[in-house]
């Protein structure tokens, strides 16, 4: 039998599903964390988008937090419509957050909205040449086409090691990641 693309897509995104969900956190965040802010170690004035942490997600709230302490301007992404880019709102930690679309807590919107110098992407897989797999709904991939086509901006997978896969199946639309920062290393991918 053979299946179409969006099939076998799929078929990727449950096994990564279950395999994500048996990971055990540790301190993971924390290192992760670590990672990033050795990287990106001058980020005055960039505006950063993070995400705020769903299911089994590497938890990025270390990260905000001391970005945040930093100085470094945060921001959470909100799903607008189904087939749109994202947008992007302020955080800071006296921002009230509501449930958004698919559940997932949202700046609410008094909170300012801002573009993203680096956008940190949550994701269920990643591979060696950067590219992401998410939840299907092409947000990631339409916000990053987007935004590159208006001037620079980095993609920064964020995600456990144990997330890599051998090849994410891509379609013409995926967008890849410029660096890739887990609890173990953080690669630039050329
Ligand atoms: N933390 C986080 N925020 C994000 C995303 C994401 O993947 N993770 N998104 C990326 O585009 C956008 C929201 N889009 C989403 C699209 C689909 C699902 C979804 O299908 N969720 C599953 C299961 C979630 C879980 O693990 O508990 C579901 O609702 O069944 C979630 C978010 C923007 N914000
Ligand atoms: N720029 C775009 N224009 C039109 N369609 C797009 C664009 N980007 C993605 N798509 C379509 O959106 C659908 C979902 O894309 P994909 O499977 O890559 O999502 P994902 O990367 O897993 O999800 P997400 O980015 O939300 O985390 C696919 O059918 C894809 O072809």
């Amino acid at each position: 039998m053979t299946l179409s693309l969006d099939e076998q897509k799929q078929e990727q995104r449950n096994a990564a599903t279950s395999r994500r969900a048996e990971i055990a956190p540790g301190a993971a965040a924390d290192s992760a964390a670590e990672r990033f802010l050795d990287t990106f170690a001058d980020l005055s004035g960039q505006i950063v988008s993070l995400y705020w942490p769903l299911g089994s997600e590497l938890d990025t709230r270390p990260l905000l937090r001391r970005l945040h302490v930093l100085g470094v301007i945060c921001a959470l992404p909100v799903v607008e419509k189904a087939d749109h880019p994202l947008s992007f709102r302020r955080w800071d930690p006296d921002t009230v957050l509501e449930p958004g679309r698919f559940k997932v807590l949202v700046p609410a919107n008094s909170a300012p909205t801002v573009t993203p110098d680096i956008v940190v992407t949550p994701m269920l897989a990643f591979d060696a040449l950067g590219y992401r797999l998410g939840y299907g709904g092409g947000f990631y991939d339409r916000t990053l086409a987007g935004l590159r086509a208006r001037g620079s901006c980095r993609a920064v997978g964020y995600a456990y090691a144990a997330q890599e896969v051998a090849k994410v199946i891509t379609d013409r639309y995926d967008q890849r990641l410029d660096y890739m920062v887990t609890e173990k290393e953080v690669r630039k991918i050329s």
